[in-house]
């Protein structure tokens, strides 16, 4: 038998019947000494006390001594699967060079994909393989994945592989972002390129099952908003469900134009309008933030998250680790920009990476929360309470995780 027990903790277990809307973000159902029992890799029971009636001859018990144990963390906008890295953009960023200005140089989105291109479906596995495993000792245990360096056939394929066949304890999930950037090889003829997407690479995504949803970059310099509904109409038709990079840089109307798709969610949103906010409201568009990217960028603001809360939207966080704009795979550090940087209290940016962001990838009713009947994943941090999580920042609070019922994280060491 597999049972653990964990006594003697403060469990946040953010508990929820879907995802938690704007105040409700702030209730985190707190057990302030209690316990949570996990076996066959599901969540048997949690309540407070000690469940010392859940002990027997098969069970481990590990006394928590009052720290604080969350939902496995989970995000929900990750370019895990990329090559190569580009700290010479650091020096140009500096020296005042916009996003856009430094694609232009032949940098950016286009020189990770030179690499990605060059790279061995090997070594992309090997260096996703190493970002999933710090993802983990920091305790995320749900990724999103997107694709979007390949471009070409072979080159998406090959990253949305590596995707669907690493081998990690961390549950992935899948979206193809070739509308990404525009490839050299289609320069000049966007719409082009926007038909290989729709009549070559999509259908067999599908086919193969390689990713559950299709993105698009909608800014000025990669996809305006007509190419954007372009894309995502066509990935509706083929059956996958759609989500969109809006408003990052400039306000092109992506929110609004995800409300009109129907998208599970928008992302960045940092130039979002009022109208873009509630139009995501009306049709219970998931907004996932990235402010991470907004401190990299140097942007001049963060997305307007405590208007997004007023307003009663679903609120997530999550990293973008990708090569440009955010290499991190730290979530914990995500959470200190945005609470210091987007203005959300602990409790709610807790709710904001952890059960909004399983429902922003279709993943709300399996994890997310610490609830009965859930996936055991589970993070033990070294903190008595969750404020002390974004106080003491730029550290691993990771003691143990626990993911799909099985100890793979002990004393903040790997141990799968
Ligand atoms: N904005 C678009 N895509 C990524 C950045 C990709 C890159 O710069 O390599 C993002 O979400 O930040
Ligand atoms: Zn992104």
């Amino acid at each position: 038998m597999d049972r653990i027990l964990l006594k003697n903790g403060r469990i946040v277990t953010v508990k929820s019947k879907g995802p938690k809307f704007g105040e409700e973000m702030a209730d985190l159902s707190v057990i302030e000494r209690g316990y949570v029992v996990v076996e066959n890799g599901i969540i048997l029971d949690v309540g407070s006390g000690e469940g010392l009636d859940y002990v027997d001859e098969g069970t481990e018990v590990i006394d928590l001594e009052g720290r604080t144990v969350l939902p496995g963390l989970v995000d929900s906008h990750t370019h895990l699967v990329h090559y190569g890295s580009r700290e010479n953009e650091l020096k140009l960023k500096l020296e005042g060079a916009s996003y856009l200005d430094i694609l232009k140089q032949g940098g950016g989105i286009l020189s990770t994909v030179r690499a990605t291109r060059s790279a061995s479906y090997e070594n992309l596995y090997k260096k996703a393989l190493k970002s999933l495993d710090l993802m983990l000792l920091w305790g995320t245990t749900t990724v999103e994945a997107k694709s979007g360096y390949g471009l070409n056939f072979e080159d998406e394929v090959k990253c949305l592989k590596v995707a669907k066949e690493i081998e990690h304890p961390i549950d992935i999930v899948s979206t193809y972002l070739g509308a990404h950037a525009i490839p050299e090889e289609y320069k000049g003829n966007v719409d082009g390129y926007i038909d290989f997407m729709i009549e070559k690479v999509m259908p067999y995504v599908k086919k193969e099952g390689l990713a559950e949803y299709v993105d698009a970059f909608c800014e000025e310099g990669f996809f305006d908003i007509e190419q954007t509904r372009r894309v995502l109409k066509a990935a509706k038709e083929l059956g996958f469900q759609v989500k969109l990079h809006a408003d990052e840089i400039e306000p092109m109307g992506g929110a609004q134009l995800a409300a009109e798709l129907g998208a599970v969610s928008a992302e960045h949103l940092v130039a979002v309008s009022d109208e873009g906010i509630d139009a995501m409201k009306e049709a219970g568009v998931i907004p996932i933030l990235l402010p991470g990217t907004s401190f990299y960028l140097r942007l001049k603001r963060y997305a307007p998250a405590r208007e997004m809360i007023r307003r009663g939207l679903a609120v997530t966080v999550a990293s973008d680790y990708n090569p440009g704009t955010c290499p991190t795979e730290s979530l914990q550090s995500i959470m200190v920009f945005a609470s210091l940087g987007m203005g959300l209290t602990p409790q709610e940016v807790i709710s904001a990476i952890t059960i909004n962001a399983a429902y922003a990838i279709g993943r709300g009713s399996e994890v997310g929360s610490i609830e009965k009947g859930k996936k055991a994943d589970l993070v033990v941090m070294n903190a008595l309470n969750e404020n002390y999580i974004i106080y003491h920042f730029g550290i691993n609070h990771v003691d143990m995780v626990i993911k799909n019922g099985k100890i793979v994280v002990r004393d903040g060491r790997l141990i799968y």
